[in-house]
């Protein structure tokens, strides 16, 4: 399992886009995409009643069985700014783990690493911002103080081999700030990648981006941090997740993050709606003959049970078309 690197020297950056690809007659894609699944953190993380534990458990244990290779699970946060999240700990620990699935969880400080670490944690998400108000709002310091902390859990993670992946959120607009230029994104992700984190998740938090807007940022990024170390994290508030998706796919970008049932949002980022759903990316890629490992039905069966729980109707296109939900 890939753990924490050394950047690659920027020559070799390029060289990193030159890799197993196939066409079709819509461009040229990856040959597989990992999909990495986040309706457990992202998903749940600002419902406003509290989802019960075993529920959450099952979950993950659906997602697992439906043979996505990462669930993120939950996340180490303060329980008074996010309260849905406070059973962390026997989330991690009442979990299956299934040989071969990775379970990261959110860590905004060392305290937060520590307590991963001791409820059995092996790969733990850093996340920063390509804005500082939504990093004062969202983990209460600067851009700046936000990368000092990561540091810290970035050196603890390397000396006890735990994986670190990070995220940048509001790359293609901020709540608080607007627009966003695709340069502060690159730096920001140059920064987390130098750092050690082995993969970059680039976050269009509050779903405002478009495929143009998603190129201009990724050219950027792709200057300083190779493509196969990238993932996209796509909000679906104006339709356009799928979109900005497929346009990142086209670059080559091959690690999806997603959500079962379009699940997702974050308390920070008021108005920003779901994930990108799980189960509409699992049916595109189908349709380009992409490999994800991921069975659809039992996707399906894992949207109908929380979409059931939360007593909500599934935000997937798919979902509705083919479950009547
Ligand atoms: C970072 C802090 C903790 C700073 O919060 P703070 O209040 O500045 O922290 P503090 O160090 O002053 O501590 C305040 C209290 O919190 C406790 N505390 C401190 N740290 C922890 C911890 N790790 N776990 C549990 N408790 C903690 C600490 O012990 C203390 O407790 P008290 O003494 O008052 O009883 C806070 O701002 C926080 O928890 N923020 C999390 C916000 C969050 O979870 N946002 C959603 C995830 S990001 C997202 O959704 C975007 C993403 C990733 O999906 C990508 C995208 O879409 O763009």
């Amino acid at each position: 399992m890939a753990t924490v690197r050394k950047a690659l020297p920027r020559r070799l950056v390029g060289l990193a886009t030159l890799r197993a690809v196939s066409t079709s007659p819509v461009g040229t894609f990856p040959k597989r995409v990992k999909i990495v699944e986040v309706a457990p953190r992202d998903g749940l993380q600002n419902e406003k009643n509290m989802v019960p534990t075993p529920v959450k458990i099952k979950l993950i244990d659906m997602l697992s069985e439906a043979g996505l290779p990462v669930v993120e699970a939950t996340s180490f946060v303060s329980p008074k700014w996010v309260p849905q999240m406070a059973d962390h700990a026997e989330v991690l620990k009442g979990i299956q783990k299934f040989p071969g699935v990775n379970y990261p969880v959110l860590t905004p400080n060392f305290k937060g690493f520590q307590a991963a670490v001791a409820a059995g944690a092996k790969e733990v998400a850093i996340f920063g911002a390509a804005s500082e108000l939504f990093t004062k709002k969202n983990i209460n310091c600067s851009v700046d103080e936000s990368l000092q902390r990561f540091d810290e859990i970035l050196k603890a993670a390397r000396a006890a081999g735990i994986s670190v992946r990070g995220y940048v959120s509001c790359v293609l607009g901020c709540p608080y700030e607007g627009k966003i230029s695709p340069a502060k994104v690159a730096e920001v992700s140059k920064k987390l990648y130098s750092m050690g984190c082995y993969e970059i998740s680039l976050g269009d938090t509050i779903g405002v981006g478009t495929p143009g807007a998603m190129k201009d940022m990724l050219s950027a990024v792709l200057h300083e941090v190779p493509v196969t170390a990238l993932a996209v994290h796509c909000h679906d508030t104006y339709g356009q997740a799928l979109a900005n998706t497929l346009t990142a796919l086209q670059m080559g970008v091959s690690v999806v993050d997603s959500s079962v049932a379009g699940l997702g949002g974050c308390p920070y980022a008021q108005g920003a709606s779901g994930n990108l759903a799980t189960e509409d990316l699992v049916y595109m890629l189908a349709g380009l003959g992409i490999h994800t490992g991921v069975n659809l039905q039992k996707l399906l069966e894992a949207g109908t049970f929380i979409c059931q729980a939360l007593n909500r109707r599934t935000n997937s296109k798919v979902a509705q078309a083919t479950c009547k939900l």
